[in-house]
């Protein structure tokens, strides 16, 4: 009887609650490795235009996501994505999500930062009303999705048949992507076959379907609206 109060209450300890915005890429990465361990969490979405106080007290930068894990001693908030994923991934039980070797894992979080380099060029790409520097955004990513094409081995993920955490940041990435191609097409995967399988076979993976939501085409949609994109115009 003791023992079972014991394991009711570290299990209450552990719980994880995850701040969150519907369209931040940032939020889905940690969202899908939370879903592919199968822990269970919480999702709280937030108004960033309109950002609460007690938010702002526990984000540093103001950003989501933060990870609040409950701890006997009290609540940790912990902030940036890929430090969240990693965190998630050495605590929590489920497949791995990193190579067991060293210097694959270094090779991975490399990755895993080229992926948030990435998403600094696609900010201001959905929104900017100059075609200037839409162009000059459009021909980065370009080349840095070159250099991705370079890296990726026979797939189907990132390193072969095991979905991992790179996989996780890429994912929301290509989903950002979906619904540009629905607007116009940006030529930027062209010439580049591997990044066009990987990125179809991310697709399909339930985990990635679940964190972005299937609200997220119109969510993001509207959001180039409000901002009177210069992509809506390349559409029109
Ligand atoms: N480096 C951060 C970036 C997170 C980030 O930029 N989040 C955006 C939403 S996608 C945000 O919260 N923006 C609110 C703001 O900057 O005021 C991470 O990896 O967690």
């Amino acid at each position: 009887m003791q023992s079972h109060l014991i394991v009711r209450i570290s299990v209450m300890a552990a719980a994880l609650k995850l701040i969150s915005h519907k369209l931040c890429p940032y939020v889905q990465r940690a969202v899908i490795a939370l879903i592919e361990k199968g822990v269970p969490f919480e999702r709280v979405d937030i108004d960033l235009a309109n950002k609460p106080d007690w938010f702002l007290k526990i984000s540093p930068l103001g950003k989501v996501p933060v990870l609040v894990v409950a701890t006997e001693q009290g609540e940790v908030a912990l902030f940036e994505s890929n430090v969240i994923c990693e965190y998630i991934e050495e605590t929590q039980g489920g497949g791995k999500l990193h190579p067991a070797d060293a210097l694959k894992r270094a090779e991975h979080r490399a990755w895993m930062e080229f992926g948030s380099a990435i998403l600094g060029d696609l900010w201001g790409l959905e929104t900017t009303t100059d075609p200037a520097t839409f162009e000059s955004k459009r021909q980065a990513l370009s080349a840095k999705f070159a250099r991705v094409e370079a890296a990726l081995g026979t797939g189907p993920f990132f390193a072969g048949e095991h979905f991992n955490l790179v996989d996780a940041v890429f994912a929301p990435i290509f989903r950002y992507f979906d619904v540009f191609d629905e607007l116009a097409e940006l030529g930027i995967f062209k010439a580049l076959p591997k990044v066009r399988a990987w990125r179809a076979e991310l697709a399909r993976r339930p985990s990635v379907r679940t964190a972005v939501g299937a609200d997220y085409p119109q969510l993001l949609r509207s959001f180039l609206v409000r901002h009177d994109a210069h992509l809506l115009k390349l559409a029109a």
